[in-house]
């Protein structure tokens, strides 16, 4: 039995834009432990937003692997990728990325719908979990940043995923409603034993994960743990 989660192996990635050339990565290596609060941050443009899309699966590395409970994900055909993505990971991005006309309550259970799976009741349950019972039906322009972020939390665990991804989800709320979107995140994580991998650049909220990285120059390093071994 792999303990590691989500595993990336001699990962080569690089960006070209015309005659230009962007190495994000070359041979980076990194694990996750299952069921952790991993943060990680780094200069704007060091790669945090690329390395969440090639752990979740949203980009392929140019070399390397990526694998998942010992599994290539790397192998596996768009189709493959496409089922394991929404089975397997939660994304929460920094602009919520809900669909305008659609009720909170469409968004969240979209997912699920993806696999043939919509069930309405599930996805207002979520919605009650994040607190947002009294707001079901309203589109997205009709609720604020946070409660924006609070929907797009509920439909990033509507097909109730091991590994949430999280990509600055605070970046556009005012620092109380950030401190209460963290919490929402650690305690689902907490309650549900999930691996939540959260981008930050906010050390207060970077120094409350499990373990803390740091990106720079392609490279991860540990600079604290909070896990006594
Ligand atoms: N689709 C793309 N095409 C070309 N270059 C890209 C693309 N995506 C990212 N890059 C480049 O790759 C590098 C890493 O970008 P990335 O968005 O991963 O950094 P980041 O650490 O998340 O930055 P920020 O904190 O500013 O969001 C940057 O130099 C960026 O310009």
């Amino acid at each position: 039995m792999n303990d590691y989660v989500l595993e990336a192996r001699a990962i080569n990635k690089s960006y070209v834009l015309g005659s230009s050339r962007i190495e994000v990565f070359s041979k980076l290596y990194v694990r996750f432990e299952e069921g952790l609060f991993i943060t990680i941050q780094g200069a704007s443009g060091s790669g945090k937003t690329t390395l969440l899309q090639l752990l979740g699966g949203l980009e392929k590395p140019d070399k390397g692997i990526i694998l998942f409970r010992g599994q290539n994900i790397s192998q596996f055909s768009s189709k493959t990728l496409a089922r394991w993505r929404a089975e397997t990971v939660g994304f929460v991005f920094q602009s919520y990325y809900l669909l305008p006309e659609l009720s909170a309550l469409e968004n969240v259970d979209l997912p699920a719908l993806i696999l043939g799976k919509g069930d309405r009741k599930k996805a207002t349950e979520l919605l009650e979990a994040v607190g947002l019972e009294k707001r079901i039906h309203h589109r997205p322009n009709e609720l604020s940043g946070g409660e924006q972020q609070r929907v797009a939390i509920a439909r990033a665990l509507r097909n109730d995923p091991s590994i949430i991804l999280a990509d600055e989800p605070t970046g556009n709320l005012d620092e109380e409603t950030g401190k209460q979107i963290v919490n929402l995140l650690l305690s689902i994580q907490k309650e549900k034993n999930k691996t939540l991998i959260l981008v930050t650049h906010e050390k207060e909220i970077a120094c409350l994960g499990d373990k803390q990285l740091l990106l720079s120059n392609g490279k991860l390093t540990e600079i604290q743990s909070n896990i006594s071994n």
